[in-house]
């Protein structure tokens, strides 16, 4: 089976910053792979050389054997922005926002024809939000939200799911509703790729975890990602002799003192990503 996604020895600057430095991945398709990493250690500058936003100074992406370029092009990458990149004021319905991920079947015209309203229904269908097509998209809660963009990402027909932080601001009931979608997602043999603070979701979301500090610290399975030696040198924390939630370990849930970071871009830009 190709491979949903191959990062090979990336790297990209900002300026001076680093952000990314040799990066080596390959993410599986058929499986849910969990991207952890703290406050700024290049999980969406990673998402931004994969759906060809940024260019890396070198190195190569391929996302199901083409490259960024071709990938976007096809429609292959269906992105879940985080909640900070998206304007919820926007005067668009939840059927508007799904419909954005027919754009490249629509040709220039951007003309809804029939198969693009039945696909949109079948995605929202799909994420069970049917019932909440025509509400204005900042109406919906934050899992909702979440949902109607993976929906997005169904009706653009993308074999490549990537979401950003899909838990900040997200009770656990919808959290788990969202967690049991992507399963859905990944067993259907597309590849899911989400970065996320929470290391209490990720045993239930991830068949596997990416630990990143500017480059791969480890990658393999979660219960080994979450030792607390390989989170003390993620998050560069002294956790005590157990892991999160454990006696001595820091609480179970978010790492403290990584919260996600606040940008706010128009949602037009955010639905263009990826797309
Ligand atoms: N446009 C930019 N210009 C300059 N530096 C940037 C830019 N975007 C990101 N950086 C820097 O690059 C590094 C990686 O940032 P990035 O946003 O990829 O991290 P992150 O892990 O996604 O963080 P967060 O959890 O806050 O989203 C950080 O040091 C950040 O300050």
């Amino acid at each position: 089976m190709t491979p949903g996604i191959e990062v090979t020895d990336v790297a990209v600057r900002y300026g001076d910053v680093v952000a990314l430095d040799g990066v080596t991945l390959t993410v599986p398709a058929g499986r849910v792979t969990g991207l952890v990493g703290m406050n700024g250690s290049g999980k969406s500058t990673l998402f931004k050389a994969i759906t060809g936003v940024v260019r890396p100074r070198h190195g190569t992406v391929r996302i199901a054997g083409v490259d960024p370029a071709a990938a976007r092009r096809q429609g292959v990458v269906g992105y879940v922005p985080q909640s900070e990149d998206v304007d919820w004021s926007f005067p668009v319905s939840v059927r508007d926002v799904v419909m954005t991920g027919r754009y490249g079947h629509q040709g220039f015209t951007r003309r809804p024809r029939t198969q693009d309203r039945a696909a949109v229904d079948e995605a929202l269908d799909r994420v069970d939000l049917a019932g909440l097509a025509d509400r204005q998209i900042g109406q919906l809660s934050g899992g909702q939200r979440k949902r109607a963009f993976v929906a997005r990402g169904i009706a653009q027909g993308a074999r490549v799911l990537l979401l950003d932080e899909p838990f900040a601001g997200v009770d656990k009931r919808s959290e788990a509703t969202i967690v049991a979608l992507l399963r859905e997602l990944a067993a259907d043999g597309r590849t899911v790729l989400v970065s996320t603070h929470d290391l209490h979701a990720l045993p239930d979301l991830a068949d596997e975890a990416v630990l990143l500090l500017h480059r791969v610290l480890f990658h393999g399975p979660v219960a080994d990602a979450l030792a607390p030696h390989r989170l003390s040198a993620a998050f560069g924390l002294d956790l005590g002799p157990g892991g999160p939630g454990e006696p001595g370990g820091v609480p179970a849930g978010r790492v403290p003192g990584v919260p996600p970071s606040a940008r706010a871009d128009r949602l037009g830009a955010a639905a263009g990503e990826g797309s």
